[in-house]
């Protein structure tokens, strides 16, 4: 039985795009939604960072190019971007205080990748969200260089399926994430179900 749905692929390919149109078919078929997308920045034409946005607007930086001493303490680096952890969290983190309690709920989490994974508060959170009752459809990176322990447990856990988004699957998968969802959400589908499914789409 699967409880949650998470996107995989190169970035680029569409994932948050897919994410945010099943999320559009869900809310119209009256599920609740909560969470948060990942968003690049630009200057100029220029990319100067990411900005986390919470599905209802609220958005704060995650990373801007620059350096550690532009941050303050809890700063982080990834490639030239430097991580505001403080922001994130402040932004982030309330978002999962009510996880479970409301029914048919999809939560995002878009991304779950090396940046967000600097705060330990927040693989908990993430973990805790994973053992909750409402429905993860969240995205996370492909394989690359040193693993990242968390996203690694996602991919190993029976109950959650993971699709590999390419640009020359992305439209044809749509529907198939849709049902993933509705599944994890019980709600009919009209598809027979049977087993537990981690196997890898697209
Ligand atoms: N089905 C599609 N048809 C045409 N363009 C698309 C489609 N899906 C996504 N795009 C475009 O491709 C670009 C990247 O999409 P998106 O941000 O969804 O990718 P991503 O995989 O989430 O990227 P990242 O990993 O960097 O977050 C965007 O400009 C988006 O508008």
């Amino acid at each position: 039985m699967i409880k949650h749905v998470f996107l995989t692929g190169l970035p680029g390919v569409g994932k948050t795009t897919l994410v945010q149109k099943v999320c559009e078919v869900m809310v119209s078929g009256g599920v609740s939604l909560n969470g948060f997308y990942t968003e690049e920045v630009r200057e100029s034409g220029r990319r100067v960072g990411f900005d986390v946005v919470t599905v209802t607007g609220e958005r704060g930086p995650l990373s801007r190019v620059g350096n550690e001493g532009s941050v303050g303490k809890r700063a982080y680096k990834v490639s030239q971007y430097v991580v505001d952890l403080s922001s994130f969290e402040n932004l982030a983190l309330p978002l999962f205080q009510n996880m479970g309690e409301g029914s048919r709920r999809v939560f995002v989490i878009d991304e779950i990748g090396k940046m967000e994974l600097f705060s330990q508060t927040f693989i908990q959170a993430v973990r805790q969200a994973l053992d909750s009752s409402d429905c993860i459809l969240g995205t996370i990176p492909t394989p690359k260089g040193k693993p990242l322990g968390l996203v690694e447990e996602i991919r190993a856990r029976k109950d959650v399926k993971v699709f590999m988004i390419t640009k020359e699957n992305r439209d044809a998968v749509f529907d198939e994430i849709v049902t993933a969802v509705k599944e994890c959400l019980k709600i009919p589908t009209g598809k027979k179900t049977g087993g537990t499914d981690n196997g890898t789409s697209g």
